[in-house]
């Protein structure tokens, strides 16, 4: 069982500030990593790897007690050979060594570990994945799924503890996400320490018992699916409405307590709604058209865009 330790952790490239001031504790199970294109999400999980050091504060890795039950300290990531025996890693990048075949590219990683047997190791990392039937293909070969299973394969050939990846059901079809997501859930049963990262709530909602969500470099939220969804569902929401008669129902939505504020668009022809409690106003909104006798003619969310919900869950 092993925990990662993010401590008040930054990551700058001149003047972009990629990662700013993040903690949070990565334990053992399945924990999804969300949050929109450019949040971030890439660099936290380089820095959880190894591959980048951050340029504040820490990441540490903190191996379950041994044998005899003394607990074992925490110690950095960056530069720690020792921690690279732990950790597996599946970046998102497309770049592979694509004259080699599936086979070569897991070998060649079983072998940098330093493995007692690395065929046996390879063969093992690769039966995982269900790529045996297309190992000695070149990689050149190969589908995105594909090379996303033996990235995969790769990373796992030294049973690390902790498994990251970086979108890893980026272009793999229903059934390979499937597959991965039941591979996924079955290492974190097992008790290691998994993350994926992905910009969608649904995916993660899938698979993780546990959720992060970073926007624009900072840590918004944590928690079950169950708390990020009501996170996400009690935010304020917009509409934009067309009736029959708009003057109207605009006077009877804004004598209830879930419309918070109303706007008639001259030019749309329409109301601009802002709703503080999502399930009570859409109860109200056809019932009071019903009692007045209006017709409604669209009723649309005017904010649904992801970047606008994650953003609100940074405001919180
Ligand atoms: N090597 C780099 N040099 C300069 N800027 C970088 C570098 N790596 C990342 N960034 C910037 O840091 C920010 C966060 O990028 P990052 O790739 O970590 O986000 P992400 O959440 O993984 O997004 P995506 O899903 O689009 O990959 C972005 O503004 C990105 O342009």
């Amino acid at each position: 069982m092993t925990t990662i330790h993010i401590d008040r952790v930054s990551r700058w490239f001149g003047n972009v500030v990629a990662v700013n001031d993040i903690t949070m504790d990565i334990g053992p199970g399945v924990t999804g990593l969300l949050g929109p294109n450019g949040a971030g999400k890439s660099t936290l999980i380089h820095m959880m790897g190894g591959f980048l050091a951050p340029s504040n504060g820490s990441v540490t890795l903190e191996p379950s007690p041994g044998p005899d039950g003394r607990p074992v300290t925490a110690a950095p990531i960056w530069r720690n050979e020792d921690s690279y025996r732990h950790i597996g890693l599946v970046p998102e990048r497309e770049g592979m060594y694509d004259f080699l075949t599936g086979h070569e590219f897991v070998l060649a990683n079983a072998e940098l570990h330093g493995l007692p047997d690395p065929r046996a190791a390879a063969a093992e990392a690769l039966a995982t994945v269900e790529m045996e039937y297309a190992q000695d293909r070149r990689i050149s070969t190969y589908s995105k799924g594909m090379r996303q299973r033996v990235k995969m394969a790769s990373a796992l050939v030294h049973h690390p503890s902790v498994l990251l990846l970086d979108e890893p059901f980026n272009g793999m079809d229903p059934r390979q996400r499937m597959h991965l997501m039941e591979l996924l859930r079955k290492m974190g049963d097992e008790g290691r320490t998994v993350l994926f990262s992905s910009h969608i709530l649904e995916e993660v909602e899938q698979l993780a018992s546990h959720i992060e969500v970073i926007v624009a470099g900072r840590h918004a939220a944590s928690g079950d699916f169950r708390k990020i969804r009501r996170l996400m569902t009690d935010r304020p929401h917009r509409y934009l409405v067309r009736s029959s008669d708009d003057r109207r129902l605009a006077a009877a939505l804004i004598a209830d307590a879930s419309t918070a504020g109303i706007e008639v668009d001259q030019a749309e022809g329409a109301l601009r709604i802002q709703a503080v409690d999502f399930t009570r106003f859409t109860t109200l909104l056809p019932r009071l058209a019903r009692e007045h006798g209006i017709r409604l003619y669209t009723v649309s969310p005017s904010d649904e865009s992801l970047e606008s919900v994650f953003s609100y869950l940074v405001a919180a």
